[in-house]
């Protein structure tokens, strides 16, 4: 596999817990974290509730900005609020597709924000990367004129992907977005994402619970305790080898 194209260095994000009449505020802190990613693999991450994941995706997606730290592209380092940089490189898929859409807008319309943000190009181009993308997805070109209501769960699910990437990103964030799925409708997605990833060399970041998923879909694993990455490496080492107690514990209670 290629060399790391992306690097989080000592990321570290603080919350302040507001102080109640009843109790004392204590801080959260995330970090330091330190991991890279490269083209075309799948890194799961995993940790008990509250352990940090979804934080660390939104660092990388510059939803957040973090304290301290630094993110690397192709060795170069990118300012958190280089939000061109964010919007067209590292996209997230959002775990609830129906409400991630406004209800009141049509999909083509949706699907053209981006492109109308961070690209230059004119209204007919704009126009026929909205067709590709849906096409992309298992869609219709002519799916661009519904609005959100109009479709069901998994193709609200198919078109937060083909938004994901309308911008061509290299790295897609997917936060427990396949669980709310029935088993059937989730195993149509992920071949949809493994398809997506081989065409165009995408990098996931999988944050899920669920153990089979993981396995089938990752490459590498970090295992997040705390705010902190106890462990990382290669799926199958890991499974097979793990070296912290939490990891053990975790890996054996994810839902099967
Ligand atoms: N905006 C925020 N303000 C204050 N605290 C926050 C905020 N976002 C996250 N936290 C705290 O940071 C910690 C990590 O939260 P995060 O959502 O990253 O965990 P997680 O591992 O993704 O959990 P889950 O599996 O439940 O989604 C938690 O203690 C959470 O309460």
């Amino acid at each position: 596999m290629s060399v790391e194209f992306i690097r989080i260095n000592e990321v570290t994000k603080c919350y302040k817990d507001k102080a109640h009449w009843l109790k004392k505020g204590k801080d959260v802190v995330i970090g330091p974290v330190t991991f890279g990613l490269k083209k075309g693999e799948t890194i799961a991450i995993v940790g008990e509730a509250g352990s940090g994941k979804s934080t660390i995706a939104r660092l990388l997606a510059a939803a957040e900005t973090p304290d301290s730290g630094y993110l690397t592209h192709n060795g170069i380092e990118i300012d958190w609020n280089n939000t061109s940089f964010f919007c067209k490189n590292i996209r997230l898929i959002f775990q609830d597709a129906q409400k991630s859409l406004n209800p009141t807008i049509k999909i083509g319309q949706q699907l053209e924000q981006p492109l109308i943000f961070n690209t230059n190009l004119n209204a007919d181009e704009r126009q026929l990367k909205i067709y590709s993308a849906l096409r992309m997805v298992g869609l219709l070109p002519e799916h661009a004129e519904y609005y959100p209501h109009m479709f069901s769960g998994g193709q609200a699910q198919r078109i937060s992907i083909a938004r994901a990437l309308i911008l061509d990103p290299e790295v897609v964030i997917i936060d427990e977005a396949l669980a709310p799925l029935d088993p059937s409708l989730r195993a149509q997605v992920i071949n949809l994402l493994i398809e997506l990833q081989q065409q165009h060399q995408l990098t996931y970041i999988l944050i899920s619970h669920q153990i089979s998923l993981i396995k089938y879909l990752s490459d590498r694993i970090l295992i997040m305790d705390n705010g902190q990455i106890i462990e990382q490496g290669n799926i199958a080492e890991i499974f097979a080898n793990p070296s912290h107690d939490k990891t053990k514990k975790l890996l054996s209670s994810l839902d099967m």
